[in-house]
């Protein structure tokens, strides 16, 4: 039976990248993003349906990742859609600069709200739906023995290299992604027994329309001119190169495949070889 994944923030970007290799990958498809990204997300959808001309079209669900309900209902309509759900991809989330003296507390509540919360909601609603689907809704100690042979859905979460080592002036975007590694590694081992696998990747400095705000945010606090914050970031990277949407793509694949099934509670950098000197 041909799998079923919905991947936040797939309008652009990161999301957009996963959205198009998963297509390749043969995955039937729902895109989730904010309502004013609609148009956006249609190109996406009209480039995976050249890639996958039989299979059921990728839809478009509006969604804001930071309101639990809106979370749970685009999970549901993917699932009716398409018959099946297997892969939850919580890649949706914002950047924001603020140094530690001076982030407020609505910064805190929306970062934390949007790039944690839009991860703890995917995965409770996720979780709810493998069960209902993959499970037959039976959660009974008894039956974890089993659970652990079977695979019932996986889950795969977004950090950054700013949750493994944070970035000064990018105070609390650090760490709401230190944050979602810590709810990876508690999801992976709550939900183990059910047969879920919960990892997250951590991309490094990939060269989308967040690095342009953030580069452009850096050069006001930092003086320095627009594009020379980016630049520096990408000085301290081993392979010499700022990322591709498609470099973050290929791990998230592999996340989402057979071939990662032992895998659980990880956050895999994919960062060109970070120096964090
Ligand atoms: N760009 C980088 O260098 C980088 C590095 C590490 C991690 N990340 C993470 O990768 C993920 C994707 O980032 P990107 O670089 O593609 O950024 P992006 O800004 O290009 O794309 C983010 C997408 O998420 C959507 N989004 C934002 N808030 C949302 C909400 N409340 N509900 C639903 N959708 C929402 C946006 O509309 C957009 O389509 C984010 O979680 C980000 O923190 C990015």
């Amino acid at each position: 039976m041909t799998k079923t994944a919905l991947i936040t923030g797939a309008a652009q970007g990161i999301g957009k990248a996963i959205a198009i290799k998963m297509a390749h990958n043969g995955f039937q498809l729902a895109l989730a993003d904010l309502p004013q990204q609609k148009e956006r997300a249609q190109g996406v959808l009209s480039e995976i349906q050249k890639i996958q001309p039989g299979n059921k079209p990728a839809i478009f669900l509006p969604v804001d990742v930071s309101d639990k309900k809106s979370v749970f209902d685009i999970v549901d309509k993917a699932a009716a859609h398409f018959g099946s759900f297997d892969v939850m991809v919580n890649n949706a989330g914002i950047a924001t600069i603020a140094k530690v003296l001076e982030a407020t507390p609505e910064e805190l509540d929306r970062v934390m709200r949007i790039n944690v919360g839009g991860v703890l909601f995917g995965t409770q609603a996720a979780t709810k739906k493998f069960v209902e689907l993959n499970r037959g809704g039976d959660y009974t100690p008894s039956t974890v023995k089993t659970a652990q042979h079977r695979l019932t859905g996986k889950i795969i979460n977004c950090s950054s290299i700013a949750g493994n080592e944070a970035i000064a002036s990018l105070s609390l975007y650090s760490a709401s992604k230190f944050a979602v590694k810590g709810l990876t590694q508690a999801s992976a081992k709550e939900l183990a027994p059910l047969g879920i696998t919960v990892n997250a990747y951590a991309p490094g400095i990939v060269l989308t329309p967040m690095w342009d705000l953030i580069d452009q945010k850096l050069s006001e606090i930092t003086g320095l001119p627009v594009g020379e914050n980016l630049k520096r970031q990408i000085d301290g990277i081993a392979l010499k190169r700022g990322e591709t949407p498609e470099d973050v793509a290929g791990v998230v694949a592999f996340l989402a495949g057979e071939d990662s099934n032992y895998v659980t509670g990880q956050a895999i950098a994919v960062d060109g070889g970070i120096n964090y000197n």
